[in-house]
């Protein structure tokens, strides 16, 4: 047997979603870059789920779905006041949020493939409502119902903030929906593949997805990112901060990957943001910090910053609590992985690969009284 550690380079699955070839990414052929300047949130759902761009009509139909099927059942929304919301992460609530949802969707067991896109779309509709009541009601704060009218975007700040968005918080929040929708075969979507492709429901594969995405090597990097950027407070305390953290082989949260060599080409767009959103905050600071720590990781380590890395003062700027930062990847990804599964189902083989065993040799069991 060979072990490949962590399963680097392995080829699990073909997929025609999403590709990362010489560190370009493209959903469904089309180029990040040419995505993240032009398309919306819902157009990306559309192209994941279908494999091509809507028209005109498809996309009202697709936005008129999501605004429909925005609201919470009234059973999930009490659930919030159920347990001690202060203490828990908001990652480990959407995980339970959207395993509850199951529960009162009839057809969460139906395993056609309408009825499986029609539940896809129930809950990609619903994940802003689960955060942003999650939100608010651990601060006291009436949950705000989604409006009819907006976007997908608009309506997350919506219902996070009780405020009409402006337009420049919507459009960094659907560019950051637009960048992090998939991703090929990462940790998160592999989990949602392996879980559905044992004829499990997409609920099941949603729910595990998320346990995944909430670990800090991969989407809870985000949040560890302003963790580390709020300790290290100033532009002079950059350099001694991040070169203790390298000599005691510590990681620096929001760089490396396990693909890109040269590069994650999504961070761009997020440091053009931050750069743009934390001049208009006022706090420039926040986007001076991260170049410096940029500038000291690539040099050294020669690693450059992942998508984790800028989204981290993009989200503070727009005034999101930073353990919502996590979430707010989920909401995005949760179109991923509803694409994945849905492939999966289509052309579906249980995944169960080896291990290679290390334990000792064959033993011969040992009655309780003579154990030491
Ligand atoms: C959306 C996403 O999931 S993007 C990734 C988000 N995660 C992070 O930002 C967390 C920080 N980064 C990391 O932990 C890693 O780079 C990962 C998890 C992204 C990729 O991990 P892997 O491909 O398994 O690489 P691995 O962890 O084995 O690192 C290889 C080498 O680079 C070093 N390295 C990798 N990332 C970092 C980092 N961020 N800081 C410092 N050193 C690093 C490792 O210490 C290791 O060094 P060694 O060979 O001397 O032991
Ligand atoms: O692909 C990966 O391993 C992690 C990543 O960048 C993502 O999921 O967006």
């Amino acid at each position: 047997m060979t072990v490949t550690r962590g399963l680097e380079g392995v080829v699990a699955t073909t997929s025609s979603i999403s590709s990362i070839i010489d560190d370009t990414l493209t959903y469904v052929g089309y180029d990040i870059d040419d995505l993240a300047k032009n398309a919306s949130f819902e157009e990306v759902i559309y192209l994941l789920w279908h494999r091509k761009l809507p028209n005109a009509e498809q996309l009202a139909e697709l936005k008129q779905q999501l605004s429909e099927n925005a609201a919470l059942p009234p059973e999930v929304i009490e659930h919030f006041n159920m347990y001690p919301i202060q203490k828990v992460h908001p990652m480990a609530a959407l995980r339970s949020a959207v395993s509850l949802l199951g529960l009162y969707d009839d057809e969460a067991d139906v395993m056609d493939t309408e009825a499986n896109f029609r539940k896809a779309i129930r809950l990609q509709a619903k994940m802003p409502a689960i955060v942003t009541t999650f939100a608010r009601v651990r601060k006291g704060l009436e949950p705000i119902a989604p409006k009819q009218d907006l976007s997908y975007a608009a309506n997350f700040l919506y219902m996070l903030t009780g405020k009409e968005p402006e337009k420049i918080a919507i459009e960094a929040i659907d560019k950051a929906l637009v960048l992090h929708a998939d991703h090929e075969l990462n940790a998160s979507t592999f989990t949602a593949r392996v879980c559905v492709a044992t004829l499990s429901d997409i609920y099941s594969g949603v729910t595990a997805a998320i346990g995944a995405l909430k670990g800090p090597l991969h989407g809870g990097a985000n949040e560890a990112v302003m963790k580390m950027l709020t300790e290290i407070g100033t532009i002079d305390n950059v350099e001694p901060y991040i070169h203790g953290k390298l000599e005691n082989k510590e990681k620096i949260m929001g760089f490396g990957h396990r693909v890109y060599r040269k590069g994650d080409p999504r961070a761009k767009h997020l440091k053009e943001m931050s750069k743009k959103l934390t001049e208009l905050t006022g706090e420039p600071h926040w986007y001076d910090m991260s170049v410096k720590i940029e500038s000291i990781v690539t040099g050294e380590k020669k690693l450059p910053p992942n998508v984790d890395f800028y989204s981290a003062s993009v989200y503070h700027s727009l005034g999101v609590d930073h353990d919502l930062m996590t979430p707010i990847f989920a909401v995005s990804r949760v179109s991923g992985w509803l694409a994945h599964i849905l492939e999966q189902y289509e052309n579906n083989r249980l995944i169960r690969p080896r291990a290679e065993y290390t334990g000792p040799g064959m033993q011969k069991y040992i009655p309780i009284e003579q154990r030491d």
